[in-house]
């Protein structure tokens, strides 16, 4: 599709706004019974309930041919097929590889890439066994207790979402920490009160040659040293990247690197070796039913007309709200308190693929990019920040997420729980009309005068946006599910926006002007040359630093 096309496609589905503010989701689903039937859809064990949004048949029925129009089939396909999709790495985006479960080959350039991703999960079941059977032990012939991650970025936010997530596999006698920011109060927190001779670290990292991290690792191999001896080390480091020799330099013994592939992009590797915590704190076979999840999701996605395909519709509602309505946030809201770091997790996801301002072909795009991601779960967050949502200025679209049936059995936390989930999308679709307020106030008694003043604070305008994902239980599998279906949405959107989502030059600009400035900020060289605002900062640290 040319751009002239995209551009005139999302002004020409502004006709339909006029309509779907004129009538608000509350008159549609008063004139319709059959709403929710028609706007829900299902799929690899979720539900999506889509109906209060601000959409009507016509506007869906465009929406699916814009995403037609756009080639999302068609590159859909060609990422399936392995073809270089992420132009400017010059790559393959082959993360479904990583847990298909069918039997035919993958190719990606010309090979089959199933018999090195099983060789790999082998080697992660062999090793997350013999570390959790107390096989493999530390130096002193302890049985490891505590298993540190250092990573960060795709290589962090994955496995502590998952770990936090499926909490309810974990062991109590084999904790998961996660290291990540280059602050080493991050480190030293985590370090403090963990016995070096029963804790195992996995340095995570797709280059192997990112700061953060190689900072960690070093402090992380310094601690070992420090209280074990060098010797030590070895028995109380493993390592997952890309960059083989690298890890080896570092002295990690060869049969304990994990590798992966340059296919497979940092926020869409938790299904790679990057996995490996996630096996040790929850077990194989529990790691395994998450790739079993998403590949269910991704099954669904290649195979279910874009009418009933979840990815897709989520897709084409963001893209809606995104580039005809102008909101520009997207806000995750799990009642799943174990969902705590998935909004977190989103953001990598999605806010790196798709926080672009370019066409695949380089020409500046004409038209709105990826939203803002966040949230927190509730019922949290409707203590804190739901009153913007329900009654701020701009219109928030939300996903709700919620599980059927809890891992605990402790009532009536559970029905409160859903009961929540269920109030907050019904006030955001139905809102509160004058008329409404003005009987509640009258109820109560208030004066004529007392009413009229607290009339428009007590209004809500309503016809606000939200998706509601019910699924079952938050298992390993729907975990999967879960996290696939977010990132075929992101494909989708990308595909429709014309944009890389595979790749991140946005964060190499600080990275390389942080490398200028430690010299300066370490006092080794002077700060002149930078804008006054940094000369300033500088000499401010220079002088107080001690
Ligand atoms: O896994 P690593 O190579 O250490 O990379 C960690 C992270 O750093 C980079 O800055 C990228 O923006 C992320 O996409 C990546 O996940």
């Amino acid at each position: 599709m040319a751009k002239s096309g995209r551009k005139a496609s999302f002004a020409s589905l502004g006709k339909h706004k006029k309509r779907l503010e004129e009538q608000p989701m509350r008159v549609q689903f008063a004139i319709d019974p059959n709403r929710f039937k028609r706007y829900s859809a299902t799929g690899a064990g979720i539900l999506l309930d889509y109906s209060k949004n601000r959409i009507d048949e016509e506007v869906m029925a465009s929406l699916f041919d814009l995403a037609r129009a756009a080639g999302v089939e068609e590159r859909r396909d060609q990422m399936c097929e392995g073809e270089h999709i992420n132009i400017t790495e010059d790559r393959a985006v082959m993360h479904m590889a990583l847990r298909y479960q069918g039997e035919h080959p993958v190719p990606v350039d010309g090979q089959d890439v199933m018999p090195e991703i099983r060789a790999v999960l082998a080697a992660i079941k062999a090793y997350t066994d013999a570390v959790r059977n107390g096989e493999i032990r530390g130096h002193g012939g302890e049985q490891i207790t505590d298993v540190v991650n250092i990573g960060i970025g795709g290589s962090d936010l994955g496995p502590s979402m998952v770990t936090l997530a499926l909490a309810p596999y974990t062991r109590p006698d084999l904790r998961a920490h996660y290291v990540s920011n280059v602050d080493g109060a991050h480190i030293h927190d985590t370090l403090k009160g963990l016995d070096p001779k029963k804790t195992l670290f996995i340095v995570a990292s797709k280059t192997f040659t990112t700061d953060e991290t190689m900072t960690n690792a070093n402090s992380a191999r310094a601690w070992i040293a420090d209280a074990l001896g060098e010797e030590a080390v070895p028995n109380h480091f493993a390592a997952v990247s890309t960059n083989i020799p690298a890890c080896a330099k570092f002295g990690i013994r060869e049969d304990r690197i994990f590798g992966f592939w340059d296919w497979v992009g940092g926020r869409y590797s938790v299904w790679s070796a990057i996995g490996l915590p996630i096996a040790l704190a929850v077990g194989y076979d529990n790691f395994a039913a998450f790739l079993k999840g998403a590949d269910a999701m991704d099954r669904h996605f290649l195979s279910t007309p874009l009418e009933n395909n979840l990815p897709v519709i989520m897709a084409v509602l963001g893209v809606w709200y995104r580039n005809v309505w102008g909101f520009s946030t997207h806000a995750v809201l799990p009642y799943d308190q174990r969902l705590s770091r998935f909004a977190a997790y989103l953001q990598q996801q999605d806010m790196e693929s798709n926080g672009k301002s370019v066409t695949l072909a380089g020409k500046p795009v004409g038209w709105s990019t990826g939203p803002i991601v966040w949230g927190e779960p509730g019922t949290n967050g409707q203590h804190a920040f739901y009153q913007l949502i329900h009654q701020g200025t701009d219109v928030i679209p939300a996903d709700f997420l919620i599980a059927a049936k809890p891992h605990e059995h402790l009532p009536p936390h559970h029905d409160k729980l859903v009961a929540n989930v269920l109030a907050q999308s019904e006030a955001l679709m139905l809102g509160k009309t004058e008329e409404e307020v003005v009987e509640e106030l009258k109820a109560q008694g208030l004066s004529k005068a007392r009413i009229k003043e607290l009339t428009p604070h007590k209004v809500f305008p309503g016809n606000r946006p939200s998706n509601t994902l019910f699924y079952e239980q938050l298992t390993p599998e729907t975990l999967g599910s879960l996290v696939a279906l977010y990132e075929h949405k992101v494909f989708t959107q990308g595909v429709i926006w014309n944009v890389n989502s595979y790749d991140q030059w946005g964060v190499e600009l600080g990275k390389q002007l942080a490398k200028a400035l430690l010299p300066k900020v370490a006092g080794e060289q002077s700060g002149e040359g930078h804008d006054s605002s940094t000369q300033g900062l500088l000499a401010y640290y220079l002088a107080n630093k001690g």
